[in-house]
């Protein structure tokens, strides 16, 4: 039994997202091993996540690093995952991350996890999670709006999930729904343009009565030409649209209760199973009374609620506000806060979603994240190579499994 794996040195490099903004990237050394992250950025950013980077400058966490990280981590023993998350906390001094910013410390703690996952020369999923490792379902957006595009719909995102045999065939009829959407979006808007949002999805100045008319009729036809059952859902990303009270869509304003019966008639009319976000990041009590209707045969999901925070996961159990968890590591900020909160929810019979950001990189943790901890759903887009990069990790990893 290896019981002390000494940390030799680490770096970090300041990279590109998808969008073309700067990500930062770490690498843990140890001897004859490494690990390499990249940390993601929303662009929907819930208010009570841990702060991304110190005064939004990417700089500050790179000189952050240089002064009081590089050196502190020399010796540290990489094989305790908890006492590693812990000294970045001690090292930020901070409850939020905000000196050191919490994407250099997703990054170096999921880099740590890695390095010792390619030292013991065991999977990824199975040193973060265990022994019963489980494949996810696919949930990709198709058509987008909200803070990912200029001039797309209200709500942030709509979603499909195919439940194929396997996971490969799930992500290829999302794919095909994808593409019956462009189609149908060039006939409808003729001679206009109609272009991808930040995730891949596609964007267009269509409504979002449009925008769910035309995903069901394409979901409807590839899931009656293919055999295949396709769930449908939302991602309100409510916060990003209430101001003073309303929920302001481009033509109307919805008050909280007719907000809640929109979200509701979602699921009764539309026969929408996911139903992200639907009302501002501090409504607890709103989402329970979504739950309460229609949670017995919808997934009601809280993101911006929750903030993947330990904390207000409990709240929110205690409250019966969501019967499900959307999980993002740098919402957080370490691998072990995020674990936490995935099993204080497991715990408590809620679904986890473990989720992309809007902004993303190459990398493909979130697989693991997802088949370790039994996500009923891994929410990362339908195409583009940042997304694929982590539904493809997932296809392989279906394969060890089997
Ligand atoms: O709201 C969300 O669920 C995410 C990812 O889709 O968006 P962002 O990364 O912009 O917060
Ligand atoms: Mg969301």
């Amino acid at each position: 039994m290896v019981e002390s794996i000494e940390i030799t040195d680490s770096r970090i490099t300041k990279i590109f997202d998808s969008r073309g903004n700067p990500a930062i990237e770490a690498t843990i050394i140890l001897n004859y091993a490494t690990g390499t992250s990249s940390a993601p950025a929303g662009a929907s950013t819930g208010k009570t996540e841990v702060i991304a980077y110190p005064k939004n400058n990417i700089d500050n966490s790179v000189d952050f690093y240089n002064k009081h990280v590089r050196n502190a981590l020399k010796g540290f023993n990489a094989l305790n995952q908890s006492g590693f998350d812990t000294l970045l906390h001690e090292l930020d001094g901070t409850d939020n991350f905000s000196e050191m910013g919490g994407n250099l410390a997703t990054a170096l703690s999921i880099a740590n996890a890695k390095a010792v996952s390619n030292y013991l020369e065991i999977p990824l999923y199975r040193y973060v999670g265990g022994l019963h490792p489980q494949i996810p379902r696919p949930m990709g957006n198709i058509i987008g709006g909200g803070k990912h595009s200029k001039n797309g719909t209200t709500i942030q995102e709509f979603l499909v999930s195919s439940q194929g045999k396997t996971f490969y065939d799930s992500v290829y009829y999302n794919i095909l729904v994808h593409r019956r959407v462009g189609e149908k979006l060039s006939e409808k808007l003729k001679g206009q343009s109609v272009g991808l949002g930040d995730e891949k999805a596609w964007t267009a100045d269509v409504s979002d009565e449009e925008a769910i008319e035309i995903m069901k009729e394409a979901a409807g036809e590839i899931s009656s030409e293919n055999k295949v059952k396709i769930y449908l859902g939302v991602d309100f990303a409510a916060d990003s649209f209430y101001n003073n009270g309303k929920y302001d869509y481009k033509t109307s304003k919805k008050t909280q209760d007719e907000q809640i019966d929109y979200a509701v008639s979602l699921n009764k009319e539309h026969g929408f199973y996911f139903i992200e976000d639907p009302l501002y990041d501090n409504d607890f009590e709103g989402f329970a009374e979504i739950t309460k209707k229609i949670g017995e045969d919808s997934l009601i999901v809280g993101d911006d609620l929750y903030t993947t925070n330990s904390a207000r996961i409990q709240k929110g159990i205690d409250m019966k506000s969501t019967n499900a968890v959307l999980i993002k590591v740098n919402q957080i900020g370490t691998l072990s806060d995020t674990v936490k909160s995935v099993k204080l929810a497991t715990k408590n019979s809620m679904d986890t979603v473990v989720s992309h950001r809007s902004g993303e990189t190459t990398d493909d943790f979130i697989a693991h994240l997802a088949v370790a901890f039994n996500s009923k759903f891994i929410k990362t887009g339908t195409i583009g190579g940042e997304r694929l990069a982590k539904l493809n990790e997932v296809i392989r990893l279906e394969e060890d499994l089997i």
